[in-house]
């Protein structure tokens, strides 16, 4: 027994494993389907069968961030408790922005200001464009 090995398996143990979305997106498969889930990668090739939902839905998701059609069915917790021995890592993080990550919330005031002037603007050329043909068929 080398004391390297040890030192090894410790430092994976404690740290949960940061998985690449190039790893995540090899998995796509019934039979070996990963999926995100609110930041976190679970391997769902055992839960295939027994889904209620079934297979299908959960194929669609493989490889990809499936939290918002997971939350959108309005899991229950035993929904998400299922999910507790499926997990395998976490997403790696700079590629996952999860929606209830700090930093999308900073982002997303910018982008709201950037929507609100564009929807002016459509606003003002429908305006424009409902005025001229107004006074073209006055003519
Ligand atoms: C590994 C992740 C998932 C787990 C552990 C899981 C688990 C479950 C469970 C336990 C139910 C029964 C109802 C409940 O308890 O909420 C269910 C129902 C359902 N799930 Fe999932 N689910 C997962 C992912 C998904 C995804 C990604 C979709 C995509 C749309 C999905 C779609 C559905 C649908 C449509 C039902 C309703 C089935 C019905 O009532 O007829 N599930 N799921």
């Amino acid at each position: 027994m080398s004391a390297e090995a040890n030192a090894t398996t410790t430092t994976t143990a404690n740290a949960p494993k940061i998985i690449k979305l190039a790893e995540i997106e090899k998995h796509t498969s019934r039979d070996d389907l990963w999926m995100v889930i609110n930041g976190k990668v679970y391997d769902v090739t055992p839960f295939v069968d027994e889904h209620p939902g079934g297979e299908e839905v959960l194929v669609d998701c493989g490889g990809i961030d499936a939290t918002t059609p997971f939350e959108d069915v309005g899991h229950s917790d035993d929904a998400v408790e299922a999910l507790v021995p499926l997990y395998v890592g976490d997403a790696d993080p700079e590629e996952f922005k999860t929606k209830s990550s700090t930093r999308s919330g900073a982002l997303s005031g910018s982008s709201e200001s950037s929507s609100s002037s564009l929807s002016f603007l459509i606003i003002a050329a429908i305006v424009a464009a409902a005025a001229f043909f107004y006074l073209q068929t006055k003519k």
